[in-house]
């Protein structure tokens, strides 16, 4: 049987998803790095080949979009657009975040959902991938404003939505308060308590402890795995950090009670050094309570931090980096200037942060570098325990989530890292995160048959 020759190729796949989905370059980008590990894996399975799994992978199961009319405070109409791309329910019910940002997009939403779809898997549970927002931009918005967005947003999301079906989360822009008046807004509608078909909630309503700081603790138990590997660790080491989000603050938070110390982080506006170490809950309180900016931090501080308006926070030299801002925030430049001031491991936070030109920089370098489908999973990955918690109607104690999620990144890493050894490229954990999901999903599509 002519099985690879049946096979269009995998530039060929990369063609019609470029024609199929025109203008949507951060999807061409996620498809065309995990595309580009993929010819070792089908020369050992042409039964993926045959079964056309890759081109069947690229294309979403289901795109919606809708009208989210709400009204602002001085009693104006605003249209936004909502958005949900359900890409893949072959490991469970579609799960993935919100995200809540003028530059969302459709495209936008394809690259997050189609990460999603390894990164979930790479989690050994079961969860399928889908992501989804708005173009809505909720800095500078009232409370009331916010739950009005919120709960237009959901009068039409929630026949979409499900414990079993699709099981949205928080992302940009999304964190507990959106959760809360979404699904607020889904019960009143549905006359339903589900609790499961939301996650990061609050721990006293349904929520799991420690989903809040899953993503960012669990970078960094993935970055201390890659650093035994080569004999390093957190203890005594300096990390500059980008963002001051969810992600960032509890990467930051983890970090310190790691060992390491984080001096320099950054929002939209610029960045801060702060030497003596980032004080965690000062900065929590600014961008968590206050909702504001990192300059607030700097005056807060005083004469010890240094605030720098528009710079680039990956010219502040550091052992350790760790991107947690947003995609292609990491440019070919920005990676220089790190390898040229001794950086030796970047563990990525956000959804591909650094572009594929940094990427090339890292490896040229022989920087370890975990990409952000590996190294932010945790938040997933406590998201699916809440989905557990939920079922059962149980709450865990920090103790046992805490455990289970470094149990979680510990054998996401084991897997990575063997995959890519077994590829012949040890340490390369590109091939290695994208390999290893990339068969279980496979797999499993094959099991269900053509659907
Ligand atoms: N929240 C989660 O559980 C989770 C899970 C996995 C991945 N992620 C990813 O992590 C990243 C951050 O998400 P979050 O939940 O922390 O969002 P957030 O809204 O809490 O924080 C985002 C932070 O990034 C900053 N930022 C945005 N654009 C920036 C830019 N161009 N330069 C510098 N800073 C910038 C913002 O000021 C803010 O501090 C995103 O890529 C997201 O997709 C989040």
């Amino acid at each position: 049987m002519t099985v690879i020759a049946a096979h269009a190729g995998l530039d060929d796949v990369y063609a019609t998803v470029v024609a199929r989905n025109a203008g949507d370059d951060e999807f061409h980008q996620a498809v065309h790095e995990v595309l580009g590990c993929l010819q070792p894996v089908l020369d050992r399975h042409p039964e993926y080949v045959d079964a056309k799994i890759v081109e069947r992978l690229c294309e979403p199961e289901r795109q919606i979009v809708f009208r989210v009319p709400w009204t602002d405070d001085r009693g104006r109409i605003q249209v936004n657009r909502g958005m949900r791309v359900e890409f893949s329910s072959a490991l469970g019910p579609y799960k993935g975040g919100l995200r809540f940002h003028p530059s969302v997009d459709l495209g936008i939403l394809k690259f997050l959902g189609f990460e999603q779809i390894l990164k979930n898997a790479l989690t050994g549970l079961q969860i399928g991938a889908g992501k989804g927002g708005s173009d809505f931009d909720p800095k500078g918005r009232s409370d009331a404003e916010v739950m009005r967005f919120c709960q237009s947003f959901m009068t039409e999301l929630y026949r979409h939505l499900g414990p079993n079906t699709d099981v949205p989360a928080g992302d940009i822009g999304v964190g507990r308060r959106e959760i809360g008046y979404l699904f607020g807004q889904y019960k009143r509608i549905t006359n339903r308590y589900e609790a499961g078909v939301l996650t990061g909630k609050a721990p006293d309503r349904g929520g799991s402890v420690l989903r809040t700081e899953a993503t960012g603790y669990g970078c960094a138990y993935f970055v201390q795995e890659m650093l035994a590997t080569r004999g390093d660790s957190f203890d005594g080491r300096t990390v500059v950090l980008s963002g001051s989000g969810n992600v960032a603050i509890y990467a930051i938070e983890k970090v310190h009670q790691l060992g390491g110390r984080v001096v320099a982080c950054s929002d939209s506006t610029g960045y801060v050094v702060h030497e003596k170490g980032i004080d965690v809950d000062l900065l929590r309180q600014i961008k968590e309570i206050q909702r504001g900016r990192l300059l607030d931090y700097a005056e807060r501080i005083g004469a010890d931090a240094t605030y720098v308006a528009d710079g680039r926070v990956w010219d502040v030299p550091c052992h350790i980096a760790l991107p947690c801002a947003t995609q292609n925030e990491l440019d070919e430049h920005d990676a220089i200037s790190l390898v040229d001031n001794g950086c030796v491991a970047v563990g990525e936070g956000a959804n591909m942060p650094s572009t594929p030109g940094a990427i090339g920089v890292f490896r040229a370098a022989g920087v370890a570098f975990a990409p952000g489908k590996a190294a932010n999973a945790g938040g997933v990955a406590v998201s699916a325990l809440e989905m557990q918690q939920n079922a059962v109607r149980d709450s865990w104690s920090i103790e046992r989530v805490d455990d289970k999620l470094r149990a979680i990144m510990s054998d996401i890493h084991a897997r990575c890292y063997e995959t890519s050894e077994d590829y012949g490229e040890p340490g390369n954990y590109v091939l290695g995160a994208n390999a290893a999901g990339f068969v279980t999903v496979a797999d499993a599509m094959l099991a269900l048959g053509l659907v």
